[in-house]
């Protein structure tokens, strides 16, 4: 009876620089997991992926290294990068004993002819019969529940780990936009230098992400909040334990927020007249984990003037929207990229 448990289903994979996603129509999100590998130098071997790497983070002996393939939204690895997606794929595959899954992959908007090559390939390698690429921003535009379909313009701010994707759709296109390597990365790398340079410590991206996430801030109205860090002296070997503010934070993370705002004011700005009236009335949609970072819809409003609202699940809105392609056929047809 075996075989009865066994059919062709099919996946929807958000391949991001931080995480990889992976929906099953009828079941949801059935994965969701660090784009991180874990690899020994020394005998040129991969030791874990996904969640089991990101908890070696930091961690390791020197032999051993952590890495982002896709760091900064790019394939800075194509090996590695096949090796997470075949992993993932196979993951997801095997939960649900699927056969030869057709497989719908969101990436991000500025990625180049030879790394959708290779996002193709290594899916057709882990056993997809079928690979039918989209972007980061249609996906979440769809996810969000725009009408990506219709006449009417809307706009998406995708702010994940390595690239915020700023689109501006009507009609199922992509009429202006932009990709800048601007996100919650380029975050955690501030938060450490401002680290190492106000209070003589080093710390690891890891304590770096956690701070933008407690107390981190793109502008504050409420008071200040403190958080305790511990790390290395920078000039001496002993470890130290200090008190670092919300308002320090936001300092830090000012020239990225800028940048931020300056991509969406830049791709109003190339907008049609026509459709940036649909905007004023409509607003603009955040989404990616990099949008919750706290009061940054508030800054981008008051730059840009425009209602600005968050979607209601941020991290999982571009798996959901590739999801949402996957089961709709005409819809996909539009959307695919060669
Ligand atoms: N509460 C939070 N506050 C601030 N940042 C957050 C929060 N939660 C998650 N993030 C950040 O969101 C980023 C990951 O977002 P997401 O999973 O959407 O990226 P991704 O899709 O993998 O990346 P990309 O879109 O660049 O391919 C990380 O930088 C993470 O630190």
């Amino acid at each position: 009876m075996f075989h009865l448990f066994r059919h062709t289903c099919n996946l929807a994979i958000d391949l991001g620089t931080a995480n990889t996603l992976v929906y099953v129509p009828d079941r949801g999100i059935v994965l969701n997991e660090p784009s991180m590998l874990a690899f020994d130098i020394r005998n040129d071997k991969i030791l874990a992926i996904g969640q089991d790497a990101k908890t070696m983070e930091g961690k390791t002996p020197p032999h051993i290294v952590i890495m982002r393939p896709m760091k900064d939204g790019v394939i800075a690895d194509f090996k590695m990068t096949r090796a997470m997606l075949q992993h993932f794929i196979r993951k997801a595959a095997k939960r649900f004993r699927f056969l030869s899954p057709k497989v719908v992959i969101a990436v991000p908007f500025g990625i180049t002819d030879v790394e959708k090559k290779a996002v193709r390939d290594s899916a057709c390698h882990a056993g997809a019969s079928k690979v039918t690429i989209i972007l980061e921003p249609m996906a979440a535009a769809l996810g969000a529940g725009l009408p990506v379909e219709k006449p009417i313009g809307s706009m998406v701010v995708d702010i994940g780990g390595g690239t915020t994707d700023v689109a501006v759709i009507v009609m199922t296109e992509i009429i202006s936009g932009c990709c800048i390597r601007t996100a919650g990365d380029e975050m955690d790398g501030a938060i450490i230098q401002h680290v190492r340079q106000k209070h003589n410590l080093l710390i690891g991206p890891r304590t770096a992400e956690h701070i933008k996430q407690t107390i981190g801030c793109a502008y504050s109205f409420n008071g200040e909040q403190h958080a305790k860090i511990r790390g290395r002296e920078l000039t001496g070997r002993r470890f130290l334990t200090t008190e670092i503010s919300s308002e320090e934070i936001q300092e830090a993370l000012t020239k990225t927020v800028e940048t931020i705002v300056e991509a969406v004011m830049m791709t109003l700005e190339n907008t049609p007249p026509d459709l940036a009236d649909d905007i004023i009335e409509r607003g603009i949609l955040l989404t990616g984990g990099g949008a919750l970072l706290k009061n940054l819809d508030y800054k981008i409003k008051e730059a840009t003037g425009l209602p600005v609202a968050l979607s209601d699940d941020a991290l999982t809105t571009v798996a959901e929207g590739a999801g949402k392609a996957l089961t709709t056929p005409h819809l996909l047809r539009k959307i695919a990229i060669d």
